[in-house]
């Protein structure tokens, strides 16, 4: 009886081009798409060549690996069901057909299988392509197909979703011969395509983690640079506090956004290609996991000197101790000259610092700070930035860090630069980790562009030449922390303090930095006791026999009484245990109360 309804309202449609009431209003809308396209004779959809085919399942990988579990399991459940399970791309084109074997053969005979094109521009009103075409489940059966050869099939077709971007990415059908009856299809296709849009959540969710982690390894690294991360559909992962601050083109970063979706399943050079210039001032990196990309990670390579309350100060900086001090006083009357200064000190020292302080206290505070990182420029990303005048403003400075790093190529555009904004009013400031002088003695450094880089020269002392002033820089920094991130104080007993005091610094500041962050995310009650220590913090106390959990709750006991000054309500307070825990403890360790709180 439907079948013989929809049959005259499809006569009807193809004599006068309209149909009767009974024509369900999305098929007649449909046909109404279709018809004019002079398709109606068509007995079989276009079909794909082998090589177009693995074009198009090579673009759709992503879809067709969140379908490998749904497409294995129905499609051995489906194994003698007279049904037949299609993945179609978002395109109309099949990429990958199970089932029926009976019904896959007959299926061939209208290009209902591998490499078949059905959308509806290609074959009129059919399940996948208007289920693509309305962007939702839809249900087809026999005549309300547009084709007539086509009313020998129903199809049942959900439309799968990018859980990242909400975008179309292909569509789950079932299709079976129109003769039989089947009841539950759309139910299945639908439950397929969910089971595929999870299946997409669980390996983005996975791959926004091995974003994290490459973020983490990155600022490691490269310290305290202002990072974004975003994951394949533009959405942000991460972004640094100073990334925030510093990024100053809200809209470019917003068409990035957009633009990302759409390039990321290129290879990773093309997607390099072309977001380069894409966010003026930034370095992207597209992160990959095997051949695919699977998110961006953009750098500010110049972040500009804010004026915040953070903002490097000379004066501040001199309180540190003696060292400091010498310094700080030598680089305020650096300060007042533009002669080009070179920085040299260990890494993570402070050179960066230090440069953004002696702007700070120059007469040209209110120019810009750019800073290059030279061991990332390429020579053409160069040539092309000193084309476009995007380096170098005449009031300000321009911050060269690790020029020694830069390939023979990218130095002698550094010599051209430096040369071309001579005379005008812009201060270059050189860093440097190993001693210019010796890598130009070596040949590993052009001794013109030396000789223009070190006017003045400021070494910073590592942090273990110097031990009195660790004490006052982790305090200062633990402030600092606090300032930016929020939260409690981090507390130090004197154990922990002589251990931080005795170890060598390899990463200087940044280490210390870095440290302060880890404590702060470990430690349950802020208390840093030597136990709290990474391993290389402590090795002078390892050795001396295991220790029970006794002696460590002891311990524990001690060192927060002794940051809490001996006052027992604020220590009880800072273990989260009660006051009169506190005293039965110290009791049953036979120690006495010390002072009364
Ligand atoms: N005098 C200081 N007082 C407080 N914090 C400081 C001081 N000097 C440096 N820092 C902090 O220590 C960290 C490392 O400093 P910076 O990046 O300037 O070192 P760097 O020598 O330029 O490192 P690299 O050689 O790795 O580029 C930063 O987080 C910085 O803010």
């Amino acid at each position: 009886m439907a079948h013989r309804i929809r049959k005259r309202g499809w006569e009807e449609f193809m004599a006068v081009g309209r149909a009767s009431p009974d024509v369900r209003s999305e098929v007649l809308q449909s046909w109404q798409r279709s018809a004019g396209r002079r398709i109606e004779k068509l007995k079989h959809a276009p079909l794909l060549s082998e090589e177009e085919l693995l074009t198009q399942r090579a673009q759709a990988r992503r879809l067709r690996f969140g379908a490998r579990a749904a497409l294995a399991r129905a499609g051995s459940l489906l194994g003698e069901s007279d049904n037949i399970l299609l993945l179609c791309d978002r395109s109309g084109v099949v990429l990958d057909a199970v089932g029926d074997e009976t019904t896959l053969a007959r299926g061939r005979e209208n290009h209902l299988h591998l490499g078949g094109h059905w959308t509806e521009d290609a074959i009129g009103t059919n399940a996948i392509g208007t289920a693509i075409a309305l962007a939702r489940p839809v249900e087809l059966r026999d005549a309300e197909h547009f084709c007539e050869e086509i009313h020998r099939w129903n199809c049942a077709a959900t439309p799968i979703t990018d859980p990242g971007t909400g975008h179309l990415l292909g569509v789950m059908d079932i299709s079976w011969p129109s003769e039989l009856t089947q009841t539950s299809a759309m139910a299945l296709s639908a439950a397929l395509a969910l089971q595929v849009e999870s299946e997409l959540t669980r390996l983005l969710a996975r791959e926004r983690e091995l974003l994290m982690e490459q973020l983490h390894l990155r600022r490691l690294r490269r310290g305290n640079e202002p990072m974004l991360i975003m994951d394949r559909s533009g959405a942000d992962v991460f972004a640094t506090e100073n990334f925030v601050r510093f990024c100053e083109d809200d809209n470019a970063l917003r068409r990035l956004r957009e633009r990302i979706p759409n390039l990321i399943d290129q290879a990773p050079d093309t997607i390099s290609e072309a977001l380069a210039g894409c966010l003026p001032g930034t370095d992207m990196e597209v992160i990959e996991t095997g051949r695919d990309a699977i998110g961006v990670l953009i750098s500010l390579r110049r972040p500009r000197l804010h004026t915040g309350e953070s903002c490097p100060d000379l004066v501040r900086l001199g309180a540190a101790g003696a060292a400091s001090s010498t310094l700080s006083a030598q680089a305020q009357r650096l300060a007042q000259t533009t002669i080009p200064l070179l920085i040299e000190g260990e890494t993570g020292t402070g050179k960066t610092y230090l440069a953004c302080a002696i702007h700070r206290a120059s007469p040209q505070s209110g120019g810009p700070f750019e800073l290059i990182d030279c061991a990332r420029l390429t020579a053409e990303r160069l040539r092309e930035d000193i084309q476009k005048r995007r380096i170098g403003a005449d009031d300000g400075v321009l911050c060269l860090n690790g020029p020694a790093e830069a390939s023979p190529e990218v130095q002698k555009l550094l010599l051209t630069l430096i040369e071309d904004m001579s005379g005008a009013g812009m201060r270059i400031i050189a860093l440097a980790t190993r001693p210019l002088y010796k890598e130009m003695q070596k040949g590993a450094f052009r001794s013109d562009l030396y000789y223009r880089l070190a006017g003045a020269k400021l070494e910073i002392q590592p942090l273990r030449e110097r031990p009195d002033e660790i004490a006052p820089l982790l305090r200062a920094l633990v402030g600092r922390h606090m300032a930016e991130r929020g939260g409690r104080e981090l507390k130090f007993t004197s154990g922990a303090m002589a251990a931080l005091t005795a170890h060598t610094w390899p990463g200087n500041l940044l280490e210390m930095s870095n440290l302060i962050a880890t404590l702060d995310a470990l430690s349950p009650t802020g208390l840093i006791d030597v136990r709290a220590l990474p391993p290389e913090f402590v090795q002078t106390l390892r050795g001396s026999g295991e220790e029970t959990l006794r002696d460590k709750e002891r311990h524990e006991i001690l060192g927060a009484i002794e940051v809490e000054n001996g006052n027992l309500t604020r220590t009880a307070r800072r273990l989260g245990i009660a006051r009169s825990t506190l005293y039965l403890k110290l009791e049953s360790y036979g120690l006495p109360r010390m002072r009364k709180s």
